[in-house]
């Protein structure tokens, strides 16, 4: 049979036998009669956590000063003209409720450079900054380059007049800025007759950037410094760099935990003045301006170019960041795979998990909102821990760094695992196990006001494990639920609360516990 298509002719077996048109093949197989889609991006929920990620950012570079002499019919020789050249854009890391993760973010940003100076002493345009959302809770380590700044938001009628952004003494650029200038007496000097002015944010507010809290490897606890997960590098060299610049990693430089919370990771460069800024200072201070050639600006039979020079823009700082998502809730669910945590965040709140009758269906932490009249709770459901978790063992010790954060543990325990001949543990066990690996992730982590979930109450048998785990635990409210059911639900939610609230204070203690 002959098929035609387009101009051409097609012999369907031809079609049929061809492995190179596969698409087209099956508009005429007979096994299918659905063209070929693709597949749909699997929920969210069902997705790996990006949880750790590395970050390459670079300010964009400061524009050019311009190199301009007015000029009319009755001024032949003018004054220079020429604008200075405007400042790049910085990166910014702004926290947002809205995100999960890091999974949409690019491994390289770099922001926009500033536009060039032009005559009649326009200066350029700013460089627009790069704004990169990231979720609520996300530390930043730094590998390489400045310590990131907090940049605070003022609305601009909070300012004094003379703080207005991007106000100039003289018209000389912000990139004249002392610091950069070598002798001290002279920086001094420029100082005093250089203004440093803020940066206007785009919505006309004045950012405030302050330096963010400086903590390096040897500050921080060996407990609580965070491992690098395992990735698969072909090359050894690669390794080893990674290797070495990880030792170098200042830990912790910065933490967004508020919506809204911006840090610049990357500055913009300044940009280059413009030859009407030389025209107006001093000739001993030409001479030390950064980008302006020493000899050249004293000599008196020079041309206008040399007496008047311009600079070129700085470029923007560059820095190599880790960020790492701890993920903040009042509450944190912990305990083995299949122990119903999902299944109980699902019934206490309006969080609508993945639930599964197999081990490790949660992969990354879910969260659900506790409503009361009075107070709100975050509820998060952590994916399953296992004996050895902390080596990463399971889903490994990933999961563990979302716990750090949480105020009140409750352990979630399966008591049906060890009924009807089930080769599951008992829930003491679970409990104690539990309680290891959060001790051996971080000491002290599971001396946070606690309390016991004994799910799945609805089995047979279950009632009796349910007395032996009070008789074996002491000194923590024990809740039994049926999370499936929704049964013991009410009890649970106020005793969460009075946890939250600091009403109740219970802590687990591994001592106590009566094992075998
Ligand atoms: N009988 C009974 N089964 C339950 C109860 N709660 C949960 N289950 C079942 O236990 C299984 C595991 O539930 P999940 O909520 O996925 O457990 P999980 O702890 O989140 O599991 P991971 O995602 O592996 O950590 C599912 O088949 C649920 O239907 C309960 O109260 N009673």
């Amino acid at each position: 049979m002959w098929i035609r298509c387009g101009k051409s002719l097609w012999h369907l077996e031809a079609l049929r036998q061809s492995s190179k048109s596969p698409c087209l093949f099956s508009l005429f197989s007979p096994y299918s009669d659905t063209p070929h889609r693709k597949s749909k991006l699997a929920p969210l929920q069902e997705r790996k956590m990006i949880d750790r990620f590395r970050l390459n950012a670079k300010g964009g570079d400061g524009g050019h000063g311009c190199s301009s002499f007015r000029r009319s019919r009755q001024v032949r020789r003018g004054r220079p003209d020429g604008g200075s050249g405007g400042r790049g854009g910085d990166v910014i890391l702004e926290c947002s409720p809205t995100v999960w993760d890091f999974s949409g973010l690019q491994h390289h940003i770099t922001a926009n450079r500033g536009g060039p100076g032009s005559s009649k002493n326009m200066i350029g345009t700013r460089g627009e900054d790069k704004v990169v959302y990231v979720p609520v809770g996300t530390v930043i380590h730094l590998i390489k380059g400045e310590i990131p700044s907090i940049v605070k938001n003022h609305s601009s009628t909070d300012l004094d007049p003379w703080e207005i952004p991007g106000t100039l003494v003289d018209g000389i650029s912000e990139s004249n800025q002392a610091s950069t200038y070598n002798d001290p007496n002279m920086a001094a000097e420029v100082e005093s007759l250089l203004h440093t002015g803020c940066s206007s944010d785009q919505n006309g507010g004045t950012l405030e950037i302050l330096p963010c809290r400086k903590q390096t490897t040897q500050g921080a606890s060996t407990n609580a410094l965070p491992q690098l997960s395992p990735r698969n590098h072909t090359s050894k060299v690669c390794k080893k760099e990674e290797m070495e610049e990880t030792e170098q990693m200042q830990y912790n430089v910065a933490e967004l935990t508020e919506q809204g919370q911006r840090v610049i990771v990357a500055q913009g460069g300044e940009g280059g003045s413009g030859n009407v800024c030389t025209s107006r200072v001093p000739n001993k201070l030409k001479s030390i301006m950064p980008g302006v050639d020493k000899d050249k600006t004293i000599d008196v039979e020079v041309s206008d170019d040399d007496q008047y020079p311009r600079s070129e823009g700085l470029p923007g700082s560059e820095s190599i960041l880790e960020l790492e998502l701890k993920s903040i809730a009042d509450v944190s669910f912990v305990g083995m795979p299949n122990a119903g945590k999902s299944t109980l965040l699902g019934a206490i709140s309006r969080a609508k998990p993945s639930v599964g009758h197999y081990a490790f269906t949660t992969l990354r932490p879910n969260l659900g909102n506790l409503n009361f009249d009075d107070l709100s709770i975050t509820v998060a459901d952590v994916p399953g821990l296992i004996k050895g978790a902390h080596e990463n063992r399971g889903l490994g010790h990933a999961f563990l760094r979302h716990i750090e954060r949480t105020k009140v543990l409750a352990y979630v325990l399966d008591l049906a695992s060890a009924l009807d001949g089930r080769k599951g543990i008992p829930p003491w066990e679970q409990l104690k196990d539990l309680i290891l690996e959060l001790e051996y992730h971080q000491e002290g982590l599971s001396g946070r006001p606690s309390l016991i979930v004994a799910n799945k109450v609805d089995e047979n048998g279950a009632e009796e494990v349910y007395r032996e785990l009070k008789r074996r635990v002491p000194g923590v409210p024990i809740f039994p639920v049926c999370a499936v059911l929704e049964e013991g639900i009410a009890e649970l939610k106020t005793g969460l609360k009075g946890l939250v609230n600091g009403e109740i204070s219970c802590r687990l203690s591994i001592d106590e516990m009566l094992l075998d």
